[in-house]
Formats: structure tokens, C-alpha cells, sequence
């Protein structure tokens, strides 16, 4: 048996490097789990926003993940953008008996705005995907469509959380804080407690693919072997430095920086040549 710990993210690309598959697997690097990827959908895109999609034909999806799959089984799996209700469908069957940590980022719509799953589809995310994950990481946008109720409150986050284990069956949930006001307070609940992880607010435009580094850095930390919560703890951790760390590039919403937490205790201005 193998010590090496794996990873496969299955998700949408970004050509610019700071979201979706190119985030994840950066990400994978840095937590030191070998990463893998399976591609839903190709997408040109930038720190601006999207300007294309081509989804994959779903039996090149399946052949990818079948390749992934018979050849080395990972230890954890995560999934970010899945467009379309075909896709999800796939990949439910794909993964359903698979007894590995799974982590969903139900990516809806990209900080630019532009949309990156079909509307139709958010039911069926909610009703074959939700069901088989071992931690889903919505924003609160996301949250409030899962719920179907305003989240403007750390007790609606709370409710919104209560909802989506034992109404909509995830196994547990961390309703980000990212879009509400004041501290950035994410809220982990498992069933049983609630936990709460917050950072200070850091003032920057630089947020493209904050969710997708967080949910890669959870499912490295569960592929390794640590829970739950300690996974969330560290990867809130993570995207904090990422974020404070941030890279001046873009010309839009500039990336964050996988490797920031490496220069914790560095003053700011070291990267910012
Ligand atoms: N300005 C910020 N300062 C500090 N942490 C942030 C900021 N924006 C987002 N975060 C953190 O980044 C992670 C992703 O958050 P969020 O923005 O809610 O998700 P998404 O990228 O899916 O919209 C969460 O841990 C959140 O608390
Ligand atoms: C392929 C892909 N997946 C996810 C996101 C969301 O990232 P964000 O909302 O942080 O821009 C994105 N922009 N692209």
C-alpha cells in the first residue's frame, strides 16, 4: 500500500490560473497531496470574468474519470463546477459507492457574475450530489438558493446549516461568510455542534477563486487522514494567507496566493515586488 495520499478535483478550468481546476490542483501541491483532475467543462476566462464554455461530452467525462479512477484510486474527491444536470447525474453514479471523503463546492455562479451551472440544475445538485457529501462549502448566495430562505445573520447561517444536514442529507456543511458584512465567519456544522472560524475582514478585490481553494484545501487535509474539523480549521487558515498574501495580477479580481501561508509573519510588501 502506498503512503503518497491523492486527490482528484472534478471541475471546470481556468485558463488564468486562480479558480476551478488550476486553484485546485495548485492547491493539492501545497497541502502535499498528489492531485489529480477530471474536466467537466473548458472555460476562458480570466480575473475579468467569463468569456466562453464548452462543456465535454459526457462520455469523455466518464472515459477521464474512468482513467483516473482504474488506475489510481484517490484517497479524497472534490467537485466545483458541474454545468449541467447530465454531468451531476454521472457523476452521483460514479462516486455513490465509493467510501472516500467527499467535498462539494456547489459553484453556481463566478464572482464575476457570469453563471457556471445551469439554473435547472441547482435542484438536481441539491437532490443527487448534497446527499453523498462529507462536507459542502457553499457561499452565502449558494446557502440561501440551497435553503430558500435570506441568510443576513450569523443565526440564519446557523439555520441555513441545520437545513442542508438534516433536510437536504450532507453529512456536514461550512456556510462561508465571504458575502456577509464585518469579520469573515465561516460556521461548520456536523450534525451535532457548530464551529465557528473567522478571519478580519481583508479589504482587496483579490477574491477570484477563494471557494475553490478552500474546498481543494479541505479535501486534501481529509485525504490525509484528518477530520473534519480540523480540515476546515486549516484550510480557513490557508485562505486567509492566500487572500492576505495575494499576487498583483489581473486586471479585474485578482487572484490569491496558494502559497501565502508559506510567508506567514512576512510583511506583505516581500511579495509584492
Ligand atoms: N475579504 C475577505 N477577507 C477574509 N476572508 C475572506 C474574504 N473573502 C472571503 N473570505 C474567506 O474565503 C473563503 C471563501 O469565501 P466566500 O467568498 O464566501 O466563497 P466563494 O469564493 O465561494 O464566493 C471563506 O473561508 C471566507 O471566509
Ligand atoms: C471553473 C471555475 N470554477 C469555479 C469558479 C468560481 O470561482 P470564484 O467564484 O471564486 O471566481 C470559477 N470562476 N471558475
Amino acid at each position: 500500500m502506498s503512503h503518497v495520499k491523492s486527490a482528484l478535483t472534478i471541475a471546470g478550468t481556468d485558463p488564468s490560473g486562480g479558480a476551478g481546476i488550476q486553484a485546485d490542483l495548485k492547491t493539492f501541491q501545497e497541502r502535499e497531496v498528489y492531485g489529480m483532475s477530471v474536466i467537466t467543462s473548458v472555460v476562458a476566462q480570466n480575473t475579468i470574468g467569463v468569456q466562453r464554455v464548452i462543456h465535454l461530452p459526457i462520455d469523455f467525462i466518464e472515459e477521464q474519470f474512468d482513467a483516473v479512477w482504474n488506475d489510481i484510486k484517490p484517497n479524497a474527491i472534490k467537485t466545483g463546477m458541474i454545468a449541467t444536470n447530465e454531468m451531476m447525474k454521472l457523476i452521483a453514479h460514479k462516486i455513490k459507492d465509493s467510501q472516500i471523503p467527499y467535498v462539494i463546492d456547489p459553484v453556481m455562479i463566478a464572482k464575476s457574475g457570469d453563471p457556471l451551472m445551469e439554473e435547472a440544475s441547482r435542484a438536481v445538485i441539491r437532490d443527487t450530489l448534497l446527499p453523498l457529501a462529507t462536507v459542502v462549502t457553499p457561499n452565502v448566495p449558494e446557502a440561501e438558493w440551497l435553503v430558500n430562505f435570506s441568510i443576513k445573520t450569523i443565526e440564519d447561517q446557523k439555520e441555513a446549516a441545520r437545513v442542508i444536514v438534516h433536510q437536504l442529507g450532507a453529512q456536514s456543511v461550512v456556510v462561508k461568510g465571504g458575502h456577509m458584512e464585518g469579520e469573515a465567519k465561516d460556521v461548520l456544522y456536523d450534525g451535532e455542534a457548530f464551529h465557528y472560524f473567522s478571519s478580519e475582514r481583508i479589504d482587496t478585490h483579490h477574491t477570484h477563486g477563494t471557494g475553490c481553494t478552500f474546498s481543494a484545501c479541505i479535501t486534501a487535509e481529509l485525504a490525509k487522514g484528518r477530520t473534519i474539523k480540523e480540515s476546515v480549521e486549516l484550510s480557513k487558515r490557508f485562505i486567509t494567507d492566500a487572500i492576505k498574501y495575494s499576487l498583483e495580477l489581473g486586471k479585474g479580481n485578482g487572484p490569491t496566493n496558494h502559497w501565502g501561508y508559506r510567508l506567514q509573519g512576512l510583511p506583505t510588501k516581500g511579495v509584492r515586488q
